[in-house]
């Protein structure tokens, strides 16, 4: 039987900060990006006639509706602007993104049309307003993730949680599709699928929405991926004192 003891002596857990030192210690995060070589070696033999994207009219996000673009190794962060045609608020970035994902919730920020908001982590420490931070406000203050937006174009520009004892204190969210920066890291996996229904998608159509994020790879999760809920769940048992 595999007792909480002997998994302890066979793997010692990662401690929260052992993981962002992982994702932002200069060690870059497995691609998962289209770029990345497919063994075909394997492949099962199927019909020649049988597509191998039978979802592809499913619309997720406009940044990976086209195919997911890979991250750079080398990159080191970029700009984020509104929407606005002047005066644009502008967010300085001083690090790669990890953790980048499509998100289904109703509360992060979507571009028109999309199904999806694509949302990364950055270190807090990383970001900062550089232009137009009178135009930011807080969208629901009393939100565990306080999402800077814009007034005028209400584009939320980053995400931050103030709660200390927050799992991911430390970490802002941002949407890289605000950059014109190219090596931003690729979505990995698509949160909160299941949540497009609470902004109206038509649950009849979820298989295909499902089947679609699993044709770009971007596996389908209903909360947070395996990782993130590692995260988590190291740092309540932690605060419980059972780690
Ligand atoms: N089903 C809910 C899920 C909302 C949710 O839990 N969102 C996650 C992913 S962004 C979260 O961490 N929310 C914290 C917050 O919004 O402050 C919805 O769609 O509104
Ligand atoms: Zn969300």
């Amino acid at each position: 039987m595999l007792t909480r003891l002997s998994l302890n002596e066979e793997r010692k857990p990662m401690s929260l900060m052992d993981t962002l030192k992982r994702w932002f210690g200069g060690q870059s995060a497995p691609s998962t990006a289209a770029s990345q070589p497919r063994d075909t070696s394997a492949a099962p033999s199927v019909a020649a006639s049988t597509p191998a994207t039978p979802n592809a009219s499913v619309r997720i996000h406009p940044a990976v509706d086209g195919g997911l673009k890979a991250g750079s190794d080398s990159f080191s962060g970029g700009t984020l602007h509104c929407h606005c045609a002047s005066d644009r608020v502008e967010v300085s970035v001083t690090s790669q993104c990890a953790h980048n994902h499509v998100c289904g919730c109703t509360k992060c920020w979507k571009p028109e049309g999309a199904l999806f908001s694509m949302v990364a982590v950055v270190p807090r420490d990383s970001l900062s307003v550089t232009a137009h931070e009178e135009k930011l406000e807080i969208v629901d203050p009393s939100a565990t993730i306080q999402r800077h937006a814009c007034k005028a174009c209400g584009v939320h520009m980053f995400g931050r949680i103030e709660n200390t004892d927050h799992p991911f204190h430390g970490l802002d969210f941002i949407h890289t599709e605000l950059s014109d920066d190219d090596g931003w890291a690729a979505p990995e996996f698509a949160a909160f699928v299941s949540s497009i229904i609470e902004s109206g998608a038509n649950p009849e159509n979820m298989d295909k929405v499902r089947g679609r994020l699993k044709e770009m790879k971007l596996e389908p999760y209903d909360c947070l991926s395996p990782p993130l809920m590692d995260a988590i769940a190291i740092h309540t048992a932690k605060a419980k004192g059972i780690l």
